[in-house]
């Protein structure tokens, strides 16, 4: 695609996410049925499960984490806060970043109540559950910077915003492919927060499979790249990544509840450029 038709289809896609409505979206896809923690098989505690077990099998450590397009919630990071003493938030709205501000600041106002998650988290380390104030004391503390973020931008952060070494652990959750226009976009950004990792570092992605669109609030319909696995990983492949796993998630027919036409969700581990480490 000439570079005149790159920038209008991702200039209409930033456009599509000016009604971004983040209380309406944490609603449709962060409550019950997808997030119901009395279920073996919804969606959240899968997701929940694998960044667990991602962040303490022993291979992930550093200084810093950055969580790529954080959209409105913290569940992606409720593990990786134990693992690393600082960690960056981003996203491209502001609206966003004011949500993750308002639980951050603990001043009451959230559109969501994050106990259940910080309860889940706590007994999968082992914890019990009413130790969930400690997990969001750790969680509010690590926290150093909540940044604008564009991943189709070939610097998706401000310069210095980060250490010149880079990351040593991204995650991104349901992020680059709803916010691309198509696949080569989709690769690019891959590769654009690629460089803001450290040479092994890891990069932690959970996305969504089959989705050809979603409701970012109410008749706020925005089109995603519909990814299938190879996809996934033929475009980290290109981009230098290293898998370690892919893990996925095929929803079941009453997780399908009119936000979105997603059919499963991939959760895939992989080491940076350079020996994983
Ligand atoms: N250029 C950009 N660079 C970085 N971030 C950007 C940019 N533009 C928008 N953003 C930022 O990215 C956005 C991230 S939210 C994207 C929602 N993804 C789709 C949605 C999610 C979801 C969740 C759960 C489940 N499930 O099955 O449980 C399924 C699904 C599938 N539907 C938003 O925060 C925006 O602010």
């Amino acid at each position: 695609m000439e570079e005149k038709g790159k920038e209008n289809s991702i200039a209409a896609m930033a456009a599509c996410y000016q009604k971004f409505d983040p209380a309406a979206y944490l609603q449709y896809n962060y409550t019950p049925p997808r997030a119901d923690f009395t279920r073996k098989d919804s969606i959240v505690p899968w997701k929940l499960a694998c960044l667990h077990r991602a962040f303490t099998e022993g291979d992930v450590s550093g200084e810093l984490l950055v969580d790529i397009g954080s959209g409105p919630t913290f569940y992606q990071v409720m593990s990786g806060c134990e693992v690393f003493n600082k960690l960056i938030l981003t996203d491209f709205l502001e609206i966003n970043r004011q949500e993750l501000r308002r639980w951050l600041q603990d001043e009451g106002g959230c559109s969501l109540d994050w106990t259940p998650y910080l309860e889940h988290v706590c007994k999968l380390e082992g914890r019990r559950s009413s130790a969930w104030p400690e997990k969001a004391t750790r969680l509010r503390q690590v926290v150093s910077d909540i940044l604008p973020v564009d991943v189709h931008c070939s610097q998706p952060v401000a310069p210095d915003s980060l250490p010149s070494t880079g990351a040593d652990c991204l995650v991104s959750c349901f992020c680059l492919e709803s916010v691309s226009p198509d696949l080569p976009a989709f690769t690019r950004a891959l590769g654009h927060i690629g460089k803001l990792l450290r040479p092994g570092g890891h990069l932690m992605l959970i996305g969504a499979l089959g989705e050809s669109y979603y409701f970012g609030g109410p008749g706020v319909r925005i089109p995603v790249v519909p990814l299938n696995e190879a996809q996934v990983c033929e475009s980290l492949r290109e981009t230098g990544y290293t898998l370690i796993r892919l893990e996925v998630y095929t929803l079941p027919q009453d997780m399908r509840v009119g936000v979105d036409d997603v059919t499963g969700v991939f959760f895939a581990k992989f080491c940076g450029l350079g020996s994983c480490g």
